[in-house]
């Protein structure tokens, strides 16, 4: 295992080109080529580190204390997009113990985890293989990493009056028969990370000068997800990314890392600074539905994850996201009067499958996974249309 970092950020590596199509991608979502559109002047992308927030006073009675926290958040999630939670509150012997059970699900026979295999159901629950998603390279290979996704089914419901009314994302969780134990570790993780992103975003609501309660409705049956991913080592001599660059397409995210450095964050020069893991830290980042709910005031910043550690490397992102009906529009507040704002008429729900569909493109084409693809999953002609969309 790497040392583990003490130094906050360095600045790594300088971007290849970057395709402005990529800016353009979700801009039907709402104001999403934020960078583009910023006028001179803007702090938007202004970082060469990443800011390290003690969130503890999210807790506190005091009002005071939740103020100042959001003070905090508020230049970070305008200027950043990304920022290292302490004071969190989540024990790390929990974190610790979803890291252990994730790697021995990774260690389990390749067959025994394509039982999950997540192009089997038609939302995009369980195993990711090696190579399985993510931008097809010149071999028709995806993304370094292997993942599995759990998130909002009927057992993890704790809505009694949710009648999860959009189709997109409705489905069970699926487990893999040779670790039983899996299902009860990553429940109970859900479960945890879901009742600190209520927390954290009454904070950002009273960032954002919206009440503190503004987002409740929109969080009663909340569509989160969370992947544990495993990243191998990756050969320095090209690139091939552990996670191609992308921005988060849901609420906000809630990172957990090991002690292995490879994400890397865009800042406003085209640079990747880096986001080295902190000890007892968790690393939040604003996605595309909370950009949206802001009209751009809150950004969803590009990363991306290269594994040049020489360590295998695992992570555990908790996606959060309203309600999966919730239609993602901007909050009258953040639009100047008299101007127009480009969005469609999205849920949450239809949001997130659409980039699952296009992330989950490759076991499609190449042959090592599309011999496991199982008939009739999934609606051939809504997802065809939802990938060439955009
Ligand atoms: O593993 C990481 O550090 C980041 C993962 C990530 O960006 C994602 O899953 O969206
Ligand atoms: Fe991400």
């Amino acid at each position: 295992m790497a040392p583990p970092a003490t130094t906050t950020t360095t600045t790594v590596t300088e971007a290849p080109a970057f395709n402005s199509q990529d800016f353009q991608r979700y801009k039907k979502y709402g104001k999403f080529g934020v960078r583009e559109t910023q006028p001179v002047g803007s702090i938007v992308g202004d970082f060469d580190s990443i800011p390290v927030i003690d969130v503890s006073g999210i807790y506190s009675d005091e009002l005071s204390d939740r103020e100042a926290v959001a003070e905090k958040i508020r230049d970070a999630c305008m200027r950043v997009g990304f920022f290292y939670v302490e004071g969190h509150g989540i024990p790390q012997d929990i974190v610790d113990g979803v890291f252990d059970i994730g790697k021995r699900f990774f260690a389990l026979d390749f067959d025994d985890k394509m039982e999950c295999f997540i192009n089997n159901t038609p939302h995009y629950r369980g195993y990711t293989p090696l190579y399985g998603a993510g931008k097809a390279n010149a071999e028709g290979l995806g993304n370094a990493n292997e993942a599995f996704d759990w998130g909002h089914d009927s057992k993890l419901n704790d809505d009694p009056n949710e009648t999860f009314i959009d189709p997109h994302m409705r489905g069970e969780n699926v487990w893999p028969t040779k670790l039983p134990e899996l299902e009860e570790r990553l429940s109970d993780y859900y479960r945890r990370l879901r009742a600190f992103c209520r927390t954290l975003t009454r904070n950002l609501a009273l960032s954002l000068g919206l009440k503190e309660d503004w987002f409740d409705p929109l969080l009663t049956h909340p569509g989160c997800s969370a992947v544990v991913a495993h990243y191998p080592p990756q050969p320095k001599d090209k690139i091939h990314f552990g996670i191609d660059p992308h921005t988060d397409s849901e609420f906000c995210t809630v990172l957990a890392t090991d002690e292995v450095r490879a994400l890397e964050v865009l800042n406003k020069d085209g640079i990747w600074v880096s986001a080295p893991p902190r000890k007892g830290c968790f690393i939040v980042n604003i996605g595309d539905q909370l950009q949206s709910y802001t009209n751009g005031l809150y950004v969803s910043t590009f990363h991306r994850v290269l594994n040049y550690s020489g360590e295998e490397r695992y992570s555990i992102p908790f996606f959060m996201s309203t309600n999966f009906e919730t239609v993602i529009r901007p909050i009258e507040k953040f639009v100047p009067p008299g101007s127009q704002v480009e969005y469609d008429d999205i849920t949450a729900g239809e949001m997130y499958k659409n980039a699952m569909i296009k992330f989950h493109q490759i076991a499609k084409k190449h042959p090592v996974f599309s011999k496991y693809l199982k008939e009739g999953v999934h609606d051939e002609e809504y997802e065809n249309q939802a990938h060439f969309h955009s």
